[in-house]
This record gives structure tokens, C-alpha cells and sequence, in this order.
């Protein structure tokens, strides 16, 4: 389908690396991206490029936008449609034409092929009850969330959430992608981590993949979407030694502790998570830049600053005009499943993240956890942990 005189399916180039991708599939895999918030703009912002490029896939990508009215009246989803532009999470970045904003979840969702997550990790569990039995039963789906929930039966990973709710299979996609440098076209590489089938990966990779963001594909999403998620945790930690000016070695150790209680508390909820996938984008990579220049680390420094007498909520509010941090819910998520399972000492970092955003201990705690070193030791010694 041509969308304004832009490139038909027809004249569209083949890929030029599409060794595992079936030509002989549908060449209209539909795409929806659930979730136009700062990165989801990003992601439908990407996805519409190559699907314009793509001949395998459809032109138009559908993009469900969760309904808000803006100060002047108008409704967020008309106003993507007009301007072309998400005026509220991404102002200032053309997404392109065939972006086509959808307020109905439903309607969003009922003739895709491929479905993109990317809402705040809070929303899913409402957003998958929402949609059993309304989408196609052979989709595929991607999830760029970077979060969990806590169950009863324990920790669920989103993507977990997202197959069990649907009956569909769920790949990630995460990595070091702060959304606003993507959006300007800035390089950098992200991690597609899959179960099983690599064509499906494949696939995935082709719908990402710009000379301006480099995908590649592990086979361990438990590993890469974990990574994801506990980053945000270490994230939190690191904003907190900026609030109180410890400097750079602080902070280097910080997310070098952080790094390895992510790759302990993976490797201790699924055996399967490799070491390498740490080096991949979604791990030291997405470490470094979150630590440096996301939202979390942000929203943690202004509450050091302010000693934790303004909560989390508030600064959210005040410093992120609608966006979401996901850091001080998955810190809480993290400590449930910790205290759950009797693993408070072995993961002191992570531990004292929750006591600070909770208001159980200062901000300084952050660095006085090495009281806890001799256990950390022990733990350090064991190979099965670290
Ligand atoms: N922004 C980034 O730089 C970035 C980069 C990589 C990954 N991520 C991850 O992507 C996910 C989505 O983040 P984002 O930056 O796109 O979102 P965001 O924080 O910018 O926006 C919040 C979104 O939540 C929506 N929302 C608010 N209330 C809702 C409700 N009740 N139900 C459903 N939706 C509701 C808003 O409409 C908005 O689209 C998160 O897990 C985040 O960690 C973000
Ligand atoms: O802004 P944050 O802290 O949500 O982090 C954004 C991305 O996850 C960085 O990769």
C-alpha cells in the first residue's frame, strides 16, 4: 500500500540480507506497536522506515495510543494523525506517513501479524486481559519493555506475561537506547534475545535493523530481557550518588556491583542465562548509558538532592510531564522476590535501592552497604552466583 506518494510495496527493494527470512510468506506481515509513549514513538518511528523499505512487509503501522486530551483540548491520537508528530512524548520528530495512531486497543490489534510491546511494564497486565481472543492466532509478538511482575508463583517477565495471557510466542528487543538520541538518528545497537525459532528472529531484526540502530539476535530472552529490567534498578542507585556528588569512581562501582548482582539474580531465576549475553548491548552497554543519561538515574539524583523528602511519585510528576520510570517499581518487584526466596544478603545493592525509595534508609545508604561485606564475600566465592 503507498501511503502520500511514498514508496509502494512494489517498487520496494528486497532486503539485502534475507537468507532466514521465508520469501514465500504473506509479503504483508502486518505491524502494531502497543504504546506510543517516548520509545514507543521511537520504535513506530523505526519500524515505519523499513516497512516502507521492506517489501515483505506491510507499508502502514498501526500504533495504539493510550487516549489523553492535550491542554488545548484536542485528543492526543487526532493530533499524531495530523501533525504527524507525537506532540506530547516525542515533540519535534516527524514519525512518517504511514504511522497511523489508533486510540481502539482492539481494533489496533485485529489484523496484525507482528505486535510490538511498549508500554510502561504496569500497564500490561490490564492491556494483555484486554486483548484474549482479539488478535490473530498465528502473531508474532516483541516486547521492548523493561520491567517484571511479581506473582505468587513468583517473578514473570513481561514477555512470559505477554505469551501465557495471548497463547502466542514473545520475543525482546532491549538494549542501550535512550529514545531521544534515536529519534535524531544517533547510533547505537540494540539486542533481539528469542527462544527457539531463528527465522522468527530474524524477521524481527529486518523490521529494527538501520544503518543508525544495529540489531542483533541471542538466543536467551530470559537473559536479555532481564538484563532490561534490572538495569533500571542499578540506574536508580547511580542517580543517587550523582545527588550526593560522590563522583566517578563511586559510580563506576556502582554499576559494576549492579552488573554483577543482574547477572547473579538472572542466572539464579533461569539457569539458562549465558554470561555472554552481559557484553551484549542489553547488558554493559544499556548499564553505561542508563547510568548516565536516563530518566531514572535522573528522577534518583533530585530525590538525593532533596535528602528523600520528595517521593518518587512527586518528581515524576514534576520532572517527566506524563513519562513513566519503571526503576523504583521494579526495585520493589525485585525485593519481593528476594525476600521471598531468603536472598536479601546475597544482593545488597539491589536490597538497598528498595530501602531508599521506600524511605527505610537515606539516600547515603547506597555506598555504607559494604557493611554487609562479609556475606557479600562469601557470596563473591561462590561460582554458583557470581
Ligand atoms: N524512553 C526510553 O528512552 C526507553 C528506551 C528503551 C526502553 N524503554 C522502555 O519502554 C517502555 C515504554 O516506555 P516509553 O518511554 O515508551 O513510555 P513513556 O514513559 O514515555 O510514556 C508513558 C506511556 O504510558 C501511557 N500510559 C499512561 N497511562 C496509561 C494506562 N493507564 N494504560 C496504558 N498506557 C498508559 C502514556 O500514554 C504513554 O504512552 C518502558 O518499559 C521503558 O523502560 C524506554
Ligand atoms: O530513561 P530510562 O532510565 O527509562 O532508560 C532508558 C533506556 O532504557 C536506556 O536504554
Amino acid at each position: 500500500m503507498a501511503i502520500d506518494g511514498e514508496t509502494t510495496q512494489t517498487q520496494a527493494a528486497a532486503p539485502e540480507n534475507n537468507n532466514n527470512i521465508n520469501e514465500n510468506a504473506p509479503n504483508n506481515y502486518k505491524v502494531t506497536v502497543v504504546g506510543s509513549g517516548n520509545w514507543g514513538s521511537v520504535a513506530a518511528k523505526l519500524i515505519a522506515s523499513n516497512t516502507l523499505k521492506l517489501y515483505f512487509f506491510h507499508d502502514e503501522v498501526r500504533m495504539w495510543v493510550f487516549e489523553e486530551t492535550l491542554a488545548n483540548g484536542a485528543k492526543l491520537s487526532e493530533v499524531i494523525n495530523q501533525t504527524n508528530e507525537n506532540v506530547k512524548y516525542l515533540p519535534g520528530v516527524k514519525l512518517g506517513k504511514n504511522v497511523v495512531a489508533d486510540p481502539d486497543l482492539e481494533h489496533a490489534v485485529r489484523d496484525a501479524n507482528m505486535l510490538v510491546f511498549v508500554t510502561p511494564h504496569q500497564f500490561m497486565e490490564g492491556i494483555c486481559k484486554r486483548l484474549i481472543g482479539k488478535i490473530k492466532n498465528d502473531a508474532e509478538a516483541i516486547s521492548l519493555i523493561k520491567g517484571m511482575e511479581v506473582k505468587m508463583e513468583g517473578p514473570c517477565v513481561i514477555s512470559t506475561l505477554i505469551s501465557e495471557q495471548l497463547g502466542i510466542n514473545c520475543c525482546v528487543l532491549m538494549g542501550a537506547n535512550i529514545a531521544n538520541e534515536i529519534a535524531v538518528e544517533k547510533f547505537s545497537e540494540a539486542t533481539v534475545g528469542y527462544r527457539g525459532n531463528k527465522e522468527i528472529a530474524d524477521r524481527w531484526v529486518q523490521l529494527f535493523n538501520h544503518p543508525y540502530f544495529m540489531v542483533s539476535a541471542v538466543q536467551d530472552v530470559e537473559g536479555v530481557e532481564l538484563c532490561g529490567t534490572l538495569k533500571n534498578v542499578v540506574a536508580i542507585a547511580a542517580g543517587f550518588v550523582d545527588g550526593l556528588e560522590m563522583g566517578n569512581n563511586t559510580k563506576a562501582a556502582i554499576m559494576r556491583i549492579g552488573l554483577r548482582e543482574m547477572r547473579a539474580f538472572s542466572k539464579l531465576l533461569f539457569s539458562s542465562v549465558e554470561d555472554s549475553t552481559f557484553f551484549e548491548s542489553c547488558g554493559v552497554a544499556d548499564i553505561i548509558t542508563t547510568c548516565l543519561g536516563g530518566r531514572n538515574r535522573k528522577c534518583a539524583e533530585a530525590f538525593a538532592r532533596h535528602g528523600g523528602k520528595r517521593t518518587f511519585d512527586e518528581l515524576e510528576a514534576e520532572m517527566l510531564q506524563g513519562q513513566k520510570l519503571q526503576g523504583v517499581s521494579t526495585a520493589k518487584e525485585v525485593y519481593e522476590v528476594l525476600r521471598h526466596r531468603g536472598w536479601l544478603e546475597l544482593f545488597p545493592l539491589f536490597s538497598t535501592v528498595h530501602e531508599i525509595c521506600s524511605g527505610h534508609l537515606p539516600p547515603s545508604a547506597i555506598v555504607e552497604y559494604s557493611e554487609h561485606t562479609p556475606k557479600f564475600s562469601l557470596v563473591q566465592g561462590s561460582a554458583q552466583f557470581y
